[in-house]
C-alpha cells in the first residue's frame, strides 16, 4: 500500500479523485496548497504527490520544493490546460508523469501504478547498491540521489553527462561511475577539453601513425584506444572545438575511428562520461555546440547540486579535510569549533567543495599551534562576508538572515519565521500565548520541559517526570501554566503562533498534528535559544549549564536556528 497526497484547492475535486487512489488499495490524503504540502512533507512521508499544476503560480518552483522533500515523493501532475511550457517547467523541476484531463479513474490509477513501479525499482537499487563512494562525502538527500544515479548508471554502458558548477565534484563522480562499473579493472582516462590544442586534438584522441606529422617519430595510440575496456572522461566538454565535436560524434556512434594517416580503422570498447559547467542547451541554440552530439551525450544526466544547496554536507567534508590537511602538514589534529562550522554554513561557496577545501587549507595554517579552529582563523575575505551576513543586513545573494527579533528576513521581504511559510502564517490567526520565561531556575528552563504534556509541566519543583510527546494542546497548556501566580515569573517576549486555521476554515486547511507540533516546537526552541544566547553572555559553558543540554545537542540546536554564542 502506498501513501498518496492530492494537492488541489477545491475539496470537491479531491473527493472526486480519491476513489481512484483508494480503489487500488492506497491511502489518500489531500491538502489545499503546495505551501501546506511542502510543510507537511517535512514531517510526513508520502510516496506519490498528485498536483494540479493549474493551481500553482510558479509551477517549476512548486514542483521543485515538493520533489526535494526528504521522502523524495514521485510527483504526478494533473492538468486541464496541457500548456507545454508549464509542463516542461514542471518536468524539469522533477515531476515524474503528467495526466491531462479529461481522464478516467482507470487512467489515473494506471499512472499511479507506473509511479510506484519506478519507485520500487529505485528502492531496490538503493537497498542493494553497495556503492564504493571513494572520497565522496556528505549525506544530504540531493547527494544521496546522485549516488543512487551512479548505482544505476554503473550497471549500464550508456553515455553519461554530469552537469554542475565548478568544484561540485564532477570528476569525483565520473571516477565513482568507473569504479562501480564492470570496467573498473581497466583504464579511466581523463581528458581536459579546455586545454586541448585544436591542431593536435585528433591525434591525441585517435592516435597517429609514424611520420604522420613533423615530430611524429613513433606511432602512438590515442586516448580512445587507451580507454578500450575502460572509461573515457571528457571534462569540460562544452569547451571542445566545434570541428573536433564532429569527429567525436562519429566515434560515439560507431565506437570505431581511424588514427591519423592510418589505412585501418581501430575499434575501442569504451564507456563515455562527459562533464561541463556550461549550459549546453543554450550553446546548442547559439550554434556553439552540435545538437546531434548533445543528444548523444545526454542519454543519462546527473545534475550535481551546488554546496550552498546542501549545507548539511559542509561539516562532514570540512571535518574530513581538516584531518587530512593536519596530517599532510604534520600538525596535531584540530577540532572544528561550532562557531567555525556555523560561519562556514553562512557563506555562499561559489567555488563549491574545491573552494571549501582551499579555505580550510588557509584556516588550518592560520590556526597553527591551536587545537580548535575558530572563524577568526578563516581567510579575511571570507570572514568579512560571513560577518556581513551575521550582522543581519540583507545580502544580495538572497540568504536568510536573522533580524533583531529573531524573525527571518529574505531578500525582498520578511518571512516571519523560517519554518512558517507565508501560507501557514496567513492561517495562523489565533493570538498566541507568550513564550519567553523570565527568572526560572535552570532546571525548569529546559526546552524539553516547555514542550512536555500538561502533567509534567505543572510541576514547578523541577521534577520533570516522564516526557510524553508534546501536543499543540499540551503546548498551550504548558505555557499557560507558566503564568504569574503559578510559581513562575511572567512570560514575556515573542509570541508563539500555532499554525492552526481559523475556526471557520475548511477541514483541508487543518494540517496534520505532527506538522503542527513540529512547527510549534520550532518556535519554542527558537525563543528559548535566543534567550539562552543573551543570558549566557558569550560563555558557551554557561549556556550548557543553564540549558542542561549536551554540547553536541546545543551545537546542533544553535546551528539549526542560525544562532551563535560567542562572536565571530
Ligand atoms: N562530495 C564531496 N566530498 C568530498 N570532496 C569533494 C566532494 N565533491 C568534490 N570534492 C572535492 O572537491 C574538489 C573538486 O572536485 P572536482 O574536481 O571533482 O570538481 P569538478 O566539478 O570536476 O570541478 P571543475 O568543474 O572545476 O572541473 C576535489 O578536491 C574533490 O575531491
Amino acid at each position: 500500500m502506498a501513501s498518496v497526497l492530492i494537492i488541489h484547492e477545491r475539496s470537491d475535486i479531491c473527493h472526486l479523485l480519491s476513489p481512484a487512489v483508494e480503489s487500488h488499495g492506497h491511502e489518500c490524503f489531500s491538502l489545499a496548497s503546495c505551501e501546506q504540502a511542502t510543510l507537511t512533507l517535512k514531517t510526513t512521508a508520502f510516496d506519490i504527490v498528485i498536483l494540479d499544476i493549474d493551481i500553482t503560480e510558479k509551477p517549476g518552483e512548486a514542483v521543485a520544493a515538493l520533489a526535494k522533500s526528504e521522502c523524495r515523493p514521485h510527483i504526478l501532475i494533473i492538468t486541464n490546460g496541457c500548456n507545454p511550457v508549464i509542463l516542461e517547467e514542471a518536468i524539469r523541476a522533477g515531476a515524474w508523469d503528467v495526466v491531462c484531463s479529461p481522464f478516467t479513474h482507470e487512467e489515473l490509477g494506471q499512472a499511479i501504478n507506473r509511479c510506484l513501479h519506478h519507485r520500487r525499482a529505485r528502492m531496490e537499487i538503493k537497498n542493494h547498491a553497495d556503492i564504493k563512494r571513494e572520497a565522496i562525502l556528505g549525506t544530504s538527500p540531493c547527494l544521496e540521489e546522485c549516488l543512487e544515479h551512479i548505482a544505476t548508471a554503473a550497471h549500464s554502458n550508456v553515455n553519461i553527462l554530469i552537469l554542475g558548477e565548478t568544484g561540485t565534484g564532477k570528476e569525483l563522480f565520473a571516477n565513482a561511475i568507473h569504479e562501480n562499473s564492470k570496467r573498473a579493472e581497466n583504464n579511466f582516462i581523463v581528458v581536459d577539453c579546455t586545454n586541448f590544442p585544436k591542431t593536435l586534438a585528433e591525434s591525441l584522441l585517435f592516435g597517429h601513425e609514424r611520420g604522420s606529422f613533423t615530430g611524429a617519430a613513433e606511432a602512438r595510440d590515442g586516448l580512445f584506444r587507451q580507454a578500450d575496456g575502460g572509461t573515457i572522461f571528457l571534462d569540460e566538454i562544452g569547451d571542445l572545438d566545434i570541428e573536433v565535436q564532429k569527429s567525436l560524434l562519429r566515434v560515439l556512434q560507431e565506437r570505431r575511428f581511424r588514427p591519423l594517416c592510418s589505412k585501418k580503422e581501430v575499434a575501442s570498447n569504451f564507456r563515455l562520461v562527459a562533464a561541463t559547467n556550461r549550459n549546453l542547451e543554450a550553446m546548442v541554440k547559439r550554434g556553439e555546440f552540435r545538437k546531434d552530439l548533445y543528444h548523444r551525450l545526454r542519454t543519462s544526466v546527473i545534475q550535481l547540486p551546488p554546496l550552498r544547496e546542501r549545507k548539511e554536507d559542509i561539516l562532514p567534508i570540512a571535518s574530513y579535510h581538516v584531518r587530512q590537511i593536519c596530517a599532510e602538514l604534520g600538525f596535531e589534529e584540530k577540532e572544528l569549533s561550532y562557531e567555525l562550522h556555523h560561519a562556514l554554513t553562512l557563506y555562499n561557496w561559489p567555488g563549491n567543495v574545491r573552494e571549501l577545501i582551499n579555505v580550510l587549507h588557509a584556516t588550518v595554517q592560520n590556526g597553527t599551534g591551536e587545537c580548535r579552529l575558530y572563524p577568526q582563523h578563516l581567510p579575511v575575505d571570507i570572514r568579512a562576508k560571513v560577518l556581513l551576513k551575521r550582522s543581519g543586513r540583507p545580502q544580495s545573494d538572497g540568504y536568510l538572515v536573522a533580524d533583531e527579533d529573531g524573525a527571518c528576513k529574505a531578500k525582498g521581504g520578511t518571512l516571519g519565521c523560517p519554518l512558517l511559510p507565508a501560507a501557514i502564517a496567513r492561517i495562523a490567526t489565533r493570538p498566541a500565548p507568550p513564550a519567553e520565561i523570565e527568572s526560572m531556575n535552570p532546571q525548569e528552563r529546559r526546552p524539553e520541559e516547555m514542550t512536555a504534556g500538561p502533567g509534567s509541566c505543572a510541576k514547578p519543583s523541577g521534577d520533570l517526570g516522564s516526557k510524553p510527546s508534546p501536543t499543540p494542546e499540551g503546548l498551550v497548556g504548558s505555557l499557560a501554566k507558566h503564568r504569574p501566580g503559578n510559581g513562575f515569573a511572567q512570560i514575556v517576549g515573542p509570541h508563539i503562533t500555532l499554525p492552526l486555521p481559523p475556526e471557520n476554515a475548511s477541514d483541508s486547511q487543518l494540517l496534520p498534528l505532527r506538522t503542527v507540533r513540529e512547527l510549534a516546537m520550532q518556535d519554542v526552541e527558537a525563543a528559548y535559544l535566543k534567550r539562552l544566547v543573551s543570558s549566557s553572555q558569550g560563555n558557551f559553558q554557561r549556556a550548557l549549564t543553564i540549558s542542561g543540554l549536551s554540547r553536541a545537542r546545543l551545537y546542533d540546536l544553535l546551528s539549526k536556528h542560525s544562532l551563535n554564542i560567542s562572536g565571530t
